[in-house]
């Protein structure tokens, strides 16, 4: 059993233009505890609608996920998530919008306050607890939503292309930011993007899906040293996971565009 277990998941959908469309197909992957585990795929594979299936906000069409053996029927507070377009709460502070998911549970006031201000300078946001989402910069947008998932304390952290938007600076930053609480508080993560850099930097393991149906092609294990830092991307080891990654993608790429020029 893995902290997150894909069992044989497909993902159909029906449409009026193109009729069944099969966005996944018996995709099968295990995740240990505590992995940081990453996808990358071509654009339109299913990268995002297997998170939305572990975040129990899509159903399955056949197969399951499962949560440290917990079938998956909805969303849960073991799972937590974090987008790319932030999805904060505008009329909310940095501390409230961090403090929302305990205030749900119930969670007393001061003790919530306690947990969410931890959050909030963990992700080196000390000083802006009283700030609105609209006076942030992206990055610290996306610092507040890892602070808010994190005070949620889920078992497994989803995140979909959470970096996507940001530039490369601040990406580079907060890869590193992302590295360094993973390493303290010792999450599980199924993270997806687009970026190899940036999945051969973060993971423990790499899956490359296919073009849709989305299913893995190649599971590549990513045994560089941690704690990492930037100086690793120049490294002949880290060039080679990525010239292996790349190869494998272009592929996979080209395959989707085949696809969609001849639909
Ligand atoms: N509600 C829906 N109805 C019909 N088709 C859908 C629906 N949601 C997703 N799809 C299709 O399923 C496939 C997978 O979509 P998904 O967004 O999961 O891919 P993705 O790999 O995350 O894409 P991207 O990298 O561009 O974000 C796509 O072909 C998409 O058009």
């Amino acid at each position: 059993m893995g902290a997150l277990d894909i069992e044989n998941v497909g993902l159909r959908f029906r449409t009026q233009r193109a009729g069944e469309v099969v966005a996944l197909s018996n995709l099968q992957m295990r995740i240990p505890d505590k992995q940081f585990a990453v996808i990358v795929g071509p654009s339109g594979c299913g990268k995002s609608s297997l998170l939305d299936l572990v975040a129990g906000l899509k159903e399955a069409s056949s197969g399951e996920c499962r949560v440290n053996g917990r079938t998956v029927s909805g969303p849960g507070r073991d799972r937590g998530m974090v987008f790319q377009n932030y999805s904060l709460f505008p009329w909310l502070s940095v501390q409230k919008n961090v403090e929302f998911g305990l205030a749900l549970r119930n969670v007393p006031m001061q003790e919530r306050a306690e947990q969410a201000r931890h959050f909030v300078h963990a992700v080196g946001l000390k000083g802006f607890e009283n700030a609105y989402p609209n006076h942030l910069s992206g990055g610290m947008k996306q610092r507040v939503a890892i602070a808010r998932a994190l005070a949620n304390d889920p078992e497994v952290l989803l995140m979909d292309e959470p970096f996507g938007a940001l530039d490369s600076q601040t990406r580079a930053v907060m890869q590193e930011l992302l590295i360094d609480i993973w390493e303290r508080h010792q999450k599980t993560v199924l993270f997806v993007t687009h970026d190899i850099d940036e999945a051969v930097f973060l993971g423990d393991v790499v899956y490359v899906m296919s073009a849709r149906p989305g299913r893995i092609v190649d599971t590549v294990q990513v045994d560089l040293p941690r704690p990492r830092h930037y100086d690793l991307v120049t490294t002949p080891d880290f060039i080679e996971l990525k010239r292996r990654i790349q190869k494998n993608l272009y592929h996979e790429v080209h395959r989707a565009m085949a696809a969609a020029d001849a639909a």
